[in-house]
This record gives C-alpha cells, sequence and structure tokens, in this order.
C-alpha cells in the first residue's frame, strides 16, 4: 500500500487554491490550508474532512508578514508528511506603473515573489533528500504579456516563471517535479480585491475547469502548463527562439553593431 503525500496549498480560502484542495481531497490527500481568513479556511476544512475523509491541518498565515512566512516556512521543513506545495497565494494590482504607492509595491512583490520563493525553498532541502516530490508555482499569461498593462504583477509572474524553470533545472534530476501554471482571466475574487470588475472582461475561465486543466498538466508532469493556450506548439516555438538566441550570445566580445567606429 501507498501512502499519499499531505499537500500544502496557500490561498486555499477562495478562488484557485481552494479548488485545488477540494481537488486533492477527492483524490485522497490529507491538507494544510494556508491563509490569511481563517474561518474560510475552518468552513472548507471541515467540509473536506466530512466530504472525502482526510485529515485537513489549518495554518493561519498572512504571508506578508515575516513572523507567519517563518511558521509556515518551519512546517514545509519539518513536518515530512508534506510532499507536494502548491503556491498559489497571490494578489492583483489595479492602476498603472507610475500610480503604485510604496507599500502596495512592497506586498505585491512580497507575496507573488518573496514567499514563493521562500516556501519553494523551504520544502525543496527535504523533497531531494527524500528523492521525490512537488513543488506547483501559480504564474500567469500576464508574465508574458507586459502589453496587458499590469507591470508589476506581470513582472512578478514572469519572475514565477523563470524561478521555476531554474527549479526545474535544479531540481528534476533529483526526482523533484516542478510545474509552472499560467492561467489567464478566471473568475474568482482577486478581480474585485484588486477593484476590478471581472464582468467588463471580453473572456473568463470558471475556476473549476482552470485547476482541472492545470492538474491535466500535473499528472502529465508537464514543466510549463497553461490552460488558456489553445496551440501548444505557440510555446515551443517561445521557448525554441530563446534558445536559439542563447546560441547567438558571445561572452568575450560586443556585437559588431556596437563596436565603436572611431
Ligand atoms: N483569477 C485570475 O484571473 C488569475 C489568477 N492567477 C493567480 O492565481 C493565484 C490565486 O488567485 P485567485 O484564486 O485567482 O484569487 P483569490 O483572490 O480568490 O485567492 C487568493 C488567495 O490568496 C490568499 N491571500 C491573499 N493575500 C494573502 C496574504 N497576504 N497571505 C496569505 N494568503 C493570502 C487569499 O486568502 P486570504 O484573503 O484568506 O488571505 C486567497 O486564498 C494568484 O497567485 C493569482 O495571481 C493567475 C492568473 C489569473
Ligand atoms: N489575476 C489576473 C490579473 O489580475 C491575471 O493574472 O490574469
Amino acid at each position: 500500500m501507498t501512502t499519499l503525500s499531505t499537500v500544502l496549498i496557500t490561498g486555499a480560502s477562495s478562488g484557485i487554491g481552494a479548488v485545488y484542495a477540494e481537488r486533492f481531497a477527492q483524490r485522497g490527500h490529507d491538507l494544510v490550508l494556508v491563509a490569511r481568513d481563517k474561518s474560510r479556511l475552518d468552513a472548507l476544512a471541515a467540509r473536506l474532512r466530512d466530504t472525502h475523509k482526510v485529515a485537513v491541518d489549518v495554518q493561519q498565515a498572512d504571508l506578508t508578514q515575516q513572523a507567519d512566512l517563518a511558521a509556515v516556512e518551519a512546517r514545509l521543513r519539518e513536518d515530512a508528511r508534506i510532499g507536494t506545495l502548491i503556491n498559489n497565494a497571490g494578489m492583483a494590482q489595479s492602476g498603472g506603473f507610475a500610480q503604485q504607492a510604496p507599500q502596495d509595491i512592497e506586498r505585491l512583490i512580497a507575496l507573488n515573489t518573496t514567499a514563493l520563493t521562500r516556501l519553494a525553498a523551504a520544502i525543496a532541502p527535504r523533497l531531494v533528500q527524500a528523492g521525490a516530490g512537488a513543488i506547483v508555482n501559480i504564474g500567469s499569461v500576464v508574465g508574458l504579456a507586459p502589453e496587458f498593462g499590469m507591470t508589476i504583477y506581470g513582472a512578478t509572474k514572469a519572475f514565477v516563471l523563470f524561478l521555476s524553470q531554474g527549479m526545474h533545472l535544479e531540481l528534476s534530476p533529483k526526482g523533484i517535479y516542478v510545474q509552472a501554471v499560467l492561467p489567464a482571466a478566471t473568475r474568482t475574487e482577486i478581480w474585485e480585491r484588486a477593484g476590478m470588475d471581472v464582468n467588463s472582461l471580453p473572456e473568463v475561465m470558471d475556476v473549476d475547469e482552470l485547476v482541472d486543466a492545470a492538474l491535466v498538466g500535473f499528472d502529465r508532469r508537464e514543466l510549463v502548463t497553461i490552460p488558456p493556450l489553445q496551440v501548444a506548439e505557440r510555446w515551443d516555438a517561445l521557448n525554441g527562439a530563446r534558445q536559439g538566441l542563447l546560441s547567438d550570445v558571445r561572452q568575450a566580445h560586443a556585437a559588431e553593431r556596437y563596436r565603436s567606429q572611431a
């Protein structure tokens, strides 16, 4: 008999994280649910225990606060039952680059990049030691497209993609599966929380459809899963172009076009 590992999900109180919790509970995994809103986490935990007969712990944490972040890191380092991290907690941005207040920039980067990176770094050594486990980082299609105008949010999501690709290169030879999931607009509270009306968008994916598609990618052990991308070869072409560019980088000399004419 194999024991299913426990899954720790950040941002599990609503939206994408709450659906991940439901799906992993359905698959028989015990869970640790992390977010700030303890009453919502408790209600979800009670329902999942009741429906799926799994063990569900709740850990209240504001991941932008050092002490709370350190407590979740400690859990990931020390709890040997946890074999999968769903690094999902995140927030969006409203307004343009020039309108952002310093504390809002700080919070956005702290949650979407610093916390996500520290949590992955907290669990990775133990998974490496075990030679197994999975880390799922939730990015966004916005991280591929500065054209969307959510510059700081998009930059945090570009970071998530790069981080995941680098983690994959370093950790997959040691038996760790790393997945970056890049949703596009999905119907969750993130829009309202950022002061945007989701109903003003021309197209929005249902959150259940998004997570189910992400889990198809997870089960296939895909590195980058982009549920709304209809033509998979587009991603392959982008990645191929990037690698082609690298083959034309020469470290020793500037390119001819930058050489002084004098
Ligand atoms: N919905 C969309 O269109 C898209 C979403 N994404 C990404 O998906 C992820 C999940 O977002 P989504 O489900 O849409 O949005 P939700 O707003 O529904 O969920 C965000 C989750 O993060 C938690 N959270 C927010 N701030 C903090 C914090 N400071 N500390 C701990 N937890 C926090 C929230 O819980 P609580 O308030 O209880 O702390 C909530 O559980 C994000 O990373 C987002 O960037 C990517 C692309 C598209
Ligand atoms: N959550 C969205 C932006 O606000 C996105 O990533 O599409």
